[in-house]
């Protein structure tokens, strides 16, 4: 397996000197599914941001992010370079992030403009190549009967396939989604993790969800990292994870989370492409140790 992501060193602070990342140092392989935990406020968000290009790191700091071996930014600054990067780099959002009032099929298309003359893409003027390979993600993601409707017309489960789509017509290497399933029904919710599981299972690709359901996390994903005020505490198997862990984690939401994660309603981690990493040798914060210990 090649690297697929590699970070170094990544600290930031917003303006109003919030630090939300600090020392984040990690490696993802080509082809793993990795689920990114934490409590809400713990930086999961803010660590994809940056690793899309969206977030510049501190200033003059040492960090670096790089996927697929190229430079998306370095000491805080966004690579020049950054447009070929961002083509290898599909995004899913909370909210879908699709235009309204376009046809479904049009807002795929969207995926495509990276690699055409930006005369085209204004005029939409698609070749039927084109159309036939947004009809076919469609297709893959379960809504090609939905192409035609206005993407405003979709429920929430089918905009966030569609969103998926959009990532498959791109020919992203790395999918981030970002709580892709945070504002879905349960049901709803269940098929967009199939989906990334299988984009993640039958294109390779590298799948990074941020989740905050740590049921579904262990259940699609091999691999987990968790954050905790901006750091990474545990990096390992999502099978090893603990109460003790997801306590220290989650505090008094935690009970809510382990009834749902409970080993009974939880079925074995779905066979990854690859086995699982090693964890990595972090050092974990005191509060964490024992847990970190159990899981190594
Ligand atoms: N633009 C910003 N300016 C200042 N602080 C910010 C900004 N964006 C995020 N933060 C802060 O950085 C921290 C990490 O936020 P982030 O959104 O990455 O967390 P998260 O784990 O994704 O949370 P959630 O699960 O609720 O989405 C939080 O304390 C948040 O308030």
């Amino acid at each position: 397996m090649s690297t697929a992501l590699h970070i170094r060193q990544l600290n930031k602070h917003f303006a109003n000197g919030k630090q939300a990342l600090r020392d984040i140092d990690l490696s993802v392989q080509h082809g793993e599914m990795v689920a990114l935990i934490g409590a809400s406020g713990s930086g999961k968000s803010t660590l994809l941001r940056h690793v899309a290009g969206l977030v510049v790191a501190d200033a003059h700091s040492p960090s670096l992010i790089e996927v697929d071996g190229c430079c998306v930014q370095q000491g805080g600054s966004i690579h020049r370079d950054i447009r070929k990067v961002r083509s290898q780099v599909g995004f899913v959002f909370q909210q879908f992030n699709l235009v309204d009032r376009l046809p479904v099929l049009m807002n795929v298309l969207v995926g495509l403009l990276h690699r055409m003359p930006s005369w085209r893409g204004w005029l939409r003027l698609f070749r039927p190549q084109e159309r036939a390979l947004a009809l076919e993600a469609l297709a893959r993601v379960g809504i090609a009967d939905c192409h035609a409707q206005r993407a405003s017309t979709l429920s929430g489960g089918q905009q966030q396939r569609a969103a998926i789509a959009r990532t498959l017509v791109q020919g992203a290497k790395v999918v981030l989604a970002d709580e892709p399933i945070a504002s879905l029904d349960p049901e709803s919710a269940r098929k967009v993790m199939e989906i990334l599981a299988r984009i993640n299972r039958e294109d390779g690709c590298t799948v990074i969800v941020s989740l905050h359901q740590v049921d579904l996390a262990i259940k699609y994903c091999p691999r987990v990292v968790a954050l905790h005020h901006g750091q990474v505490v545990y990096d390992g198997p999502s099978a090893a994870l603990t109460p003790a862990l997801l306590r220290s984690l989650y505090g008094v939401q935690a009970d809510e989370i382990l009834a749902d994660a409970a080993p009974a309603a939880v079925p074995a981690p779905m066979s990854p492409l690859s086995p699982p990493l090693p964890p990595s040798p972090i050092t974990p914060l005191p509060q964490f140790a024992p847990a970190m210990a159990r899981a190594a």
